[in-house]
């Protein structure tokens, strides 16, 4: 039996699912891609390519290695992509809740029924069809639990809307001991400078009291000022509206002081370090074309 446990984003990580880049297949056509940024790549041409993409998660599989995490990959679908482990379910304290995920994504949580055998089946929660819900739009955070939706009228027209109200709803009413809070974000079917696709791309705490935020990721100013109030600004690392693009707040934490981060992102590495924390640097560029970066690619099991 797999025992899971996670209480936040940053405690010593035990065991995690990292997604994988081979057998992605061909390339998406622009009809097919489900986010902007994807968009933008085939239309210039510059769609990352199996291989690189395939270097890279070896290269954040190694890290793992280095800090003895157990690690768990998806079983290969032909010609599927699998990279973005973190969207298809996510674990809050022991339970295991299969996200409602784009239809395009569906068959990406049938790869890890493996590992959904080694649960106790009362751990395994699957929510009601009119719950929308994906793993990098939800955060554990000690007594928090952080979502992040969209509250448009017009929120079927958006594929990059992933979460949905009665997403929201449901796991208030599993967790009804935890504050959960909902974040309205900004989303954009065209420009992926202006689509917080998911949380994890505005925002993620870091360390034992700290966050990388973008505030224009936020349609209301309340929200991004919640969080202000929760971790002190002095406390948050602000990103502009092209690091929001780069996928600066999508780094992943294996502990409160060791991050593992694109070897590119220089001003944040460098904050972090003067932080007092240990950076794993490691090249995520080709994966990054994808809009989904390092914390979209993992999903923790066990974390102390
Ligand atoms: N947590 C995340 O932000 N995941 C990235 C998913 C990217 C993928 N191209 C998607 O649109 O679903």
């Amino acid at each position: 039996m797999l025992d899971l446990h996670i209480q936040n984003e940053t405690s010593r990580l035990k065991a995690v699912v990292l997604g994988t880049a081979e057998s992605i297949g061909p390339e998406p056509t622009l009809e097919e891609a489900y986010d902007p940024k994807s968009k933008e790549h085939i239309l210039a041409g510059t769609y990352p390519v199996e291989a690189d993409m395939v270097k890279e998660m070896d290269a954040f599989n190694k890290v793992f290695e280095k800090y003895n995490v157990e690690v768990y990959r998806p079983k290969l679908i032909t010609d599927y992509n699998q990279i973005f482990a973190r969207d298809i379910a996510f674990v809050i304290e022991d339970l295991f809740i299969k996200a409602n995920i784009l239809p395009e994504r569906e068959q990406e949580l049938d790869a890890l029924q493996y590992l959904i055998d080694q649960i106790d089946p009362s751990k395994v929660i699957t929510p009601p069809e009119e719950v929308h819900i994906e793993g990098g739009d939800v955060m554990p955070w000690n007594d928090h639990i952080f979502i992040g939706t969209y509250k448009g009228s017009d929120y079927k027209n958006y594929i990059t809307a992933r979460t949905n109200q009665y997403g929201v709803d449901f796991i208030k009413e599993l967790f009804p001991n935890k504050i959960v809070k909902e974040f309205d974000l900004v989303k954009s079917k065209i420009e992926p400078r202006d689509n917080a696709l998911h949380l994890d791309c505005c925002f993620q705490p870091i360390g034992k009291d700290k966050g990388i935020i973008h505030k224009s990721g936020f349609r209301e100013e309340g929200d991004y000022m919640y969080l202000v109030d929760l971790f002190g600004k002095e406390n948050l690392f602000h990103i502009d509206r092209e690091e929001m693009y780069h996928m600066y707040s999508n780094v992943f934490s294996i502990d409160t002081d060791v991050v593992v981060s694109e070897r590119n992102f220089t001003r944040l590495n460098n904050w972090l370090r003067d932080h007092g924390m240990t950076v794993e640097e490691i090249p995520y560029a080709e994966i990054s074309k994808q809009e989904g970066l390092l914390r979209c690619s993992t999903m923790p099991l066990i974390r102390e």
